[in-house]
């Protein structure tokens, strides 16, 4: 059985993870809920923090984020040692952070993508191999940054 995905938003977002929950139910894709559960106003490091650590740990597989634009909770997970993430709202840079950076993190902003948009993103991103290849070497050098 494969890894659930960890979810995670802030008040921004609360109502597109809600959308993507009901989504991952649908199809029948586990996942593990980070909060927030309420909606009610929280900090988006804090948010971020928790679901990307049970990725880098592995108890997860990816994690979707959402804030209100999908840049301060990408900028935080993007701080966590092993965490590739990418703030996206167009289909093409999330079918190819999958295929050339193997992303492992997918951050939306709440207030910038609607749910529609936001479910036809999540599919994408989850069904899309890394290409491996050319862009391992680039990856390599990508998280030998985080060492220096
Ligand atoms: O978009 C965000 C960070 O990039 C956050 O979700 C917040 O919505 C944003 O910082 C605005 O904060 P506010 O407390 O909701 O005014």
């Amino acid at each position: 059985m494969s890894k659930p995905v960890a979810l995670a938003a802030d008040h921004g977002g609360y109502e597109l993870k809600e959308a993507i929950r009901k989504h991952l139910d649908e199809i029948s894709v586990a996942y593990k809920d980070f909060g927030s559960y309420t909606g009610e106003a929280c900090d988006y490091p804090d948010m971020a923090e928790a679901a990307c650590r049970a990725v880098v740990a592995g108890e997860c597989d990816k994690a979707l984020l959402f804030c209100g634009t999908g840049v301060g909770i990408s900028m935080s997970a993007n701080k966590i040692r092993g965490i590739r993430a990418c703030c996206c709202s167009d289909a093409f840079s999330a079918e190819y952070t999958r295929r050339h950076n193997d992303a492992n993190a997918l951050c939306m902003g709440g207030r910038v993508v609607g749910p529609g948009l936001g479910v036809y993103l999540v599919d994408l991103f989850l069904n899309t191999p890394f290409e491996g290849g050319r862009h391992q070497r680039r990856i390599d050098k990508m998280m030998a940054l985080e060492a220096k």
